[in-house]
């Protein structure tokens, strides 16, 4: 198969697609890829590494979407993108599809077959291919949260652990996910005091016996939620309902009700964030004040560690990535179930159930798509 691999042209994203060595193993396997050029520079991959494993390097996004059948990207596709997008291509990408109207019908109109990233399953239920930027975005709260409670970015001038004396901050966690957890885990190493909410009771007591007692954790509800928020320094939005839109879990009015200068972080942006005052932000200007409560709602923090992130995100694509290639995308799809879970837009039409619910438009599976249970 013929695979393209664009630069990625969101807002500060160096992420890429496919790494050097996916590259490799993709030509490996007879496949055909084209890179365009510079699009590894973001994450330390030059061109010369593509060239050695055999990659073709294509001067611009225009050549590569031409070039190639699959299009693997990280982001979802920007307008000028879905522009270049044919009933030819299969696009394979994190889409977040479901709060985005505009980009949903780009790619309605573009005809495209559009897998996400994000709603891809595997058998014991979890999501393989948000996981790794789940994980890279959990830990990366913790750093950005710690940034903006200092007093020099108009924070509530708080250390997380604190000093021997004195209250480490209270952090909240809502949501005991992935993101959630990995966020947990170095707050807890950071000495604060941190309080976990979710409400799937397995994963509470699990997360009771993986910290030993040094994470708290809550069922959450409104009532449980809104006096905690309250008490808190740091409250990071950690949640997901997979395909959906977040739920808002605090109000504007609630902000009120909170100390100045506290922050919070909205991880589930991506989905529309679960904080009702929350709206995307960059990389370039990441964090807003509303009623003097900071808030920080990157949708692609893992874009700043894009040398970790495309590794990360490359070791659970790639067989993906391999399936696609080597049946084609309609055999892959129809052949695995938990690829198939991924696939969101065909032949005009949303075929997610959920996406289109949330899109408030009908959803129609292609003739072809039968895949196996
Ligand atoms: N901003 C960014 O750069 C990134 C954002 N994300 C986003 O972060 C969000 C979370 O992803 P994961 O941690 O992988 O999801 P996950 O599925 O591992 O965890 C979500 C948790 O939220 C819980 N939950 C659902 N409703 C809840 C509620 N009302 N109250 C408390 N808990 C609730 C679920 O039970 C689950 O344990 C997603 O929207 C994902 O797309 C992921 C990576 C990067
Ligand atoms: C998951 C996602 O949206 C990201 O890594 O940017
Ligand atoms: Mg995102």
């Amino acid at each position: 198969m013929r695979i393209g691999v664009p630069s990625e042209i969101k807002k500060q994203e160096s992420r890429v697609g496919l790494t050097p060595e996916s590259v490799g193993d993709l030509v490996s396997a007879g496949h055909e890829v084209f890179v365009q050029s510079n699009a590894g520079v973001g994450s330390g991959l030059s061109d010369e590494e593509y060239t050695a494993v055999g990659a073709t390097i294509v001067p611009d996004a225009d050549a590569v979407f031409k070039s190639a059948e699959l299009i693997v990207k990280v982001k979802e596709p920007q307008p000028e993108e879905t522009a270049r997008l044919t009933p030819a291509h299969t696009l394979f990408t994190y889409l977040h599809l479901a709060p985005d109207p505009v980009q949903a019908k780009g790619l309605i109109k573009s005809g495209c077959t559009a897998i996400a990233y994000e709603t891809v399953t595997e058998p014991s239920g979890g999501l393989p291919l948000l996981r790794p930027m789940s994980q890279v975005a959990g830990r990366m709260s913790m750093q950005v949260a710690a940034w903006a409670l200092m007093r020099t970015r108009r924070g509530r001038g708080l250390l997380l652990g604190g000093v021997p004396g004195t209250q480490p901050a209270k952090v909240i966690i809502i949501g005991g996910g992935v993101s959630g957890t990995n966020a947990a885990e170095i707050a807890v190493g950071m000495r604060a005091d941190v309080t976990v909410f979710d409400r799937n009771n397995n994963r509470l007591a699990e997360l009771d016996a993986q910290f030993n007692g040094l994470v708290k954790t809550m069922y959450s509800t409104k009532a449980s939620l809104a006096a905690a928020v309250k008490e808190a320094d740091l409250v990071i939005g950690a949640v997901l309902i997979p395909g959906a839109s977040a739920p808002k879990l605090i109000s504007r009015e609630q902000l009120k009700t909170m100390k100045p200068g506290a922050v919070l972080v909205d991880i589930a942006i991506d989905q529309g964030g679960c904080f009702e005052t929350s709206k995307p932000t960059t990389h370039e200007d990441p964090i807003y004040d509303v009623d003097g409560i900071l808030h920080y709602c990157v949708a692609n923090m893992p874009g700043a560690v894009p040398r970790t992130s495309t590794y990360a995100l490359n070791n659970a694509t790639l067989p993906f990535v391999m399936q696609i290639a080597n049946k084609g995308t309609k055999a892959a799809l129809n052949e695995n179930a938990h690829l198939a879970h991924g696939l969101t837009v065909a032949e005009g039409h949303i075929t997610h159930e959920q996406v289109a619910r949330d899109l408030g438009m009908t959803y129609k599976l292609p003739d072809w798509f039968k895949p196996e249970a």
